[in-house]
């Protein structure tokens, strides 16, 4: 007979394996190996990928997870703390198979360390400018899989905010994982009204009424949704301006064109969500995503099978040939051919916050 853990997945040993109370912060390092490779920077510190030699996947191998590592220096600097113990808190309540899993997070004198899952695909964004742009059936895959993970975190109560295509991860099947909640809000249900007022996001992303500071809702998600279908299928997003201020102007205006090998029903789709009246906006009335499912351009689409993991991703350009794809190796350690190179750094030996700082900033997580 198996013992219980045997039975466990990945997954779940890895969070059991961080969250054991007798693994204090310090110990918690001896967890896993630091491989110092590292696959993104954000602006307050890096991600880097380890090892954790005690939990192996269903191909025998050490499982690798990526660990968020950001200075609380420069979190206090850029006045940050609390987006990222927004992105914390968030992160541990929720589970979906879209969203990229936290196993666990600790502090050290110097850095937060967010331990999460590796996902090994890359960004979207890197998969859109490979091949210039996608064919209508990827871009319906990944945008469905948007439209499941945004239902799930509103049903939460959560707006996420930031859906741009370098937030969007491929994992080694070619399905999504969302990463970066670090805008993610939850809304007060006490206020009726559940608005909130804060400036955030990537400037092309943006929802009229977030640039207009009109206070703004789960609406804004449904808006990104429209902006980034239309940089999956034309490779470039619609409102797009060198000029920050210009991209706001285009984006109030409203108005736009289409590449002509849209597809009509993207083309009607991409219309509802890009309304400017965000009572009118497809999504935001009671039916919520419902009605951007039964949209007449995700016709056919099985979502329980997408849901399960269970389709293969269309991959066939309308001339028949096939999109580039991320490189996934199977067994064996992650050869990173998906990441950008980053030069190194060394978070270890960087500037210590003054104890003022630290208590006033890190003592109540
Ligand atoms: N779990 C993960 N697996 C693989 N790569 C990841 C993971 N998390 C983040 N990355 C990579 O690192 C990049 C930066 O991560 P993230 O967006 O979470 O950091 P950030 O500091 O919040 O960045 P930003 O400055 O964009 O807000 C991502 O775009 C992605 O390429």
């Amino acid at each position: 007979m198996p013992d219980a853990d045997d039975e466990l997945k990945p997954v779940q040993l890895l969070v059991q394996l961080f969250n054991d109370p007798s693994a204090k912060p310090s110990s918690t390092h001896d967890l896993f190996t630091m491989t110092h490779k590292c696959i993104g920077v954000g602006t307050f510190g890096r991600v880097r990928v380890a090892e954790v030699p005690t939990v192996k996947g269903e191909d025998g191998q050490s499982v690798h997870i990526a660990i968020k590592i950001m200075k609380k220096t420069e979190l206090v600097r850029l006045k940050q703390v609390d987006h990222v113990k927004n992105e914390v808190s968030i992160l541990r309540h929720i589970s979906h198979p879209f969203i990229a899993t936290l196993y666990h997070f600790f502090m050290d004198e110097r850095n937060v360390y967010l331990l999460q899952e590796f996902v090994q695909g890359g960004q979207l964004y890197r998969l859109i400018g490979q091949n210039a742009r996608l064919p209508n059936n990827t871009a319906r895959f990944y945008a469905a899989q948007l439209v499941m993970s945004m239902q799930y975190l509103h049903g939460e109560h959560i707006i996420y905010r930031d859906m741009n295509p370098e937030n969007v991860l491929l994992d080694e099947q070619g399905y999504v994982k969302l990463v970066d909640f670090g805008y993610a809000k939850r809304l007060n249900l006490d206020d009726m009204t559940a608005k909130t007022w804060t400036l955030c996001g990537t400037p092309e992303y943006l929802a009229p009424e977030m640039i207009q500071s009109k206070g703004h809702s789960k609406e804004v998600d449904w808006w990104a949704l429209g902006i980034l279908m239309h940089e999956m299928l034309a490779g470039y997003p619609p409102y797009y301006d060198p000029n920050q201020f210009q991209i706001y102007q285009k984006i109030l205006t409203g108005k736009r064109e289409y590449p002509q090998h849209f597809e009509q029903q993207a083309k009607e789709l991409i219309g509802k969500l890009l309304t400017v009246d965000r009572t009118r906006r497809i999504g935001a009335s009671k039916n919520g995503a419902e009605d951007i499912k039964k949209h007449k351009w995700y016709r056919g689409l099985n979502w329980a099978a997408l849901y399960n993991r269970q389709m293969v991703v269309p991959v066939e350009k309308p001339d028949g040939s096939h999109i580039v794809t991320p490189k996934v190796e199977g067994a064996g350690p992650p050869d990173f051919a998906n990441f950008e190179s980053y030069p190194n750094s060394a978070e270890e030996s960087g500037p210590i916050l003054d104890a003022e700082k630290e208590h006033l900033y890190f003592d109540h997580w």
